[in-house]
């Protein structure tokens, strides 16, 4: 586990996006084909080999079964549910764009207005573990921003989709919940199928299959980023204690085998002590096995000089998840750059992020920080100009539009000025 930063694993982390496109994308680009010439009979055969149920008429659910599981749900995480929803609707209200007009006092008008996205697909993985925490990260902030329609696409393996995460559906406002899940589930928003209706924009996290699938559809539809198989890394120095870094490396790592879990310290004996601490915390691990295999082949600990070297590793890797574990986290901050979501100081275990503390979980991964931005209520919203001259204020500026216009030899366009002045 522990490399130098110019190791062969480093760069099989650091290309790591690269590698899962090599081998997955022709799979995915076929499922998609299918589902986009097929429907709703390819759907049903990808969600019979995927996930073990023939699709019936009940894969669609309505809001009165949603609202069912809600009433339904055990009262401690019912309550936990809420207090999420409420410190998520909390953050990204704060988003919220706003219309604008300026009247000059030229006889113009300029402005921006902001209007919601009609209909939005969200996507909540559910393969290898249950994520209502997911459904609330992307539902509400699709209904901070007013948008009108609300779908969502969640794999049902053997055909049940838990509780918890058609409760979380209603509290975010979803109408309807298609139980297909994977590259299908994302082909079927896309394209509509007989059953599945075609949204205008899709959103959330998935596995690789998923995030591919969302990467192929861009254009047909609009999608937030790309945000795969779960990373996290950990800047650290001497003030860090080792067991809450394994603690947090193993938290991303037992998502998925094809997760990442980074430490970066300029201290040998921080990172000796992280690597003992992650054998023995593994072994008390359920998930073992998909941590075991995520750090056998993404994880690492990485030694450096100093905190300035950390950054720059760090911006090269772009993670979704940057943990500063410092004695100044906020001097750090300033040095780093590419990160989904940056977690400062010693107290703030990424879990936090993940459940509760507001800001939303969906973020960038596969070195796409260097370019997304989290998911936010902005993500929802779309801007449309607006111009209002004057014949005065038309007047002005005649000579400019029709010499440009004559200039590129559209007369056309110069006429229709001309004809008002
Ligand atoms: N970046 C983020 O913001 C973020 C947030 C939450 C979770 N995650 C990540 O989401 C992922 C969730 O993955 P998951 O597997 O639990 O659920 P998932 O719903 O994303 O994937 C399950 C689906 O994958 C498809 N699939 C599985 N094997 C396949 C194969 N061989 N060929 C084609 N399709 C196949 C199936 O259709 C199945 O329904 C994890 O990687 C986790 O780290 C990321
Ligand atoms: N860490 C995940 C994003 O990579 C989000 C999540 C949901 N539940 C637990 N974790
Ligand atoms: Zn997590």
């Amino acid at each position: 586990m522990i490399i130098d930063k110019n190791s062969d694993k480093l760069n099989k982390i650091l290309n790591r996006g690269e590698l899962f496109d090599e081998k997955y994308l022709s799979v995915v680009m076929d499922i998609l084909k299918d589902v986009r010439i097929n429907g709703d009979k390819a759907v049903k055969s990808y969600t019979k080999k995927f996930d073990n149920h023939d699709l019936n008429e009940s894969y669609v659910i309505g809001v009165d079964e949603l609202k069912s599981s809600f009433d339904k749900l055990e009262s401690g995480l019912k309550d936990s549910l809420i207090k999420a929803e409420k410190s998520i609707r909390f953050y990204h209200e704060k988003q919220m764009e706003k219309t604008w007009l300026i009247n000059g006092n030229n006889g113009i008008v300029l402005g921006q207005k902001i209007s919601p996205v009609e209909n939005v697909g969200i996507y909540v993985p559910g393969g290898k573990a249950v994520y209502p925490s997911s459904v609330l990260m992307n539902s509400v902030p699709a209904n901070v921003a007013g948008v009108e329609n609300i779908v969502m696409s969640t794999p049902a393996a053997y055909g049940k989709v838990q509780e918890s995460v058609l409760a979380a559906a209603y509290l975010g406002g979803v109408k309807k919940v298609y139980k297909i899940g994977g590259a299908q589930a994302v082909a079927a928003m896309a394209y509509g199928t007989e059953t599945v209706e075609k949204v205008d924009k899709i959103v959330g996290p998935g596995n690789i299959f998923v995030a591919l699938a969302k990467k192929l559809v861009f254009g047909f539809v609009d999608i937030d980023m790309i945000a795969g198989p779960s990373e996290i890394t950990i800047i650290a120095d001497e003030s860090a204690n080792p067991q809450f870094i394994a603690a947090d490396m193993l938290s991303q790592a037992e998502h998925d085998e094809m997760a990442s879990s980074v430490l970066i310290t300029y201290s040998k004996k921080l990172a000796e002590s992280v690597n003992a601490e992650l054998k023995k915390q593994l072994e008390e691990l359920p998930r073992k096995d998909i941590a075991e295999a995520s750090l056998k082949d993404f994880g690492a600990i990485v030694l450096v000089e100093n905190l300035e070297e950390a950054a720059e590793v760090s911006d090269r890797i772009a993670p979704e998840h940057l943990e500063l574990c410092v004695a100044n986290p906020y001097e750090l901050m300033f040095k780093v750059r590419n990160a989904g979501a940056i977690f400062l100081g010693h107290y703030t275990p990424e879990a936090v992020g993940d459940y509760i503390a507001g800001p939303n979980h969906t973020l960038p991964t596969g070195g796409s920080a260097r370019f997304f931005s989290p998911l936010g209520a902005y993500d929802f919203l779309k801007r449309s100009s607006i111009v209002n001259f004057t014949k005065d204020a038309l007047r002005e500026c005649a000579e400019d539009v029709m010499g440009i216009a004559n200039s590129e030899e559209l007369t056309a366009h110069a006429k229709s000025v001309k004809i008002r002045i």
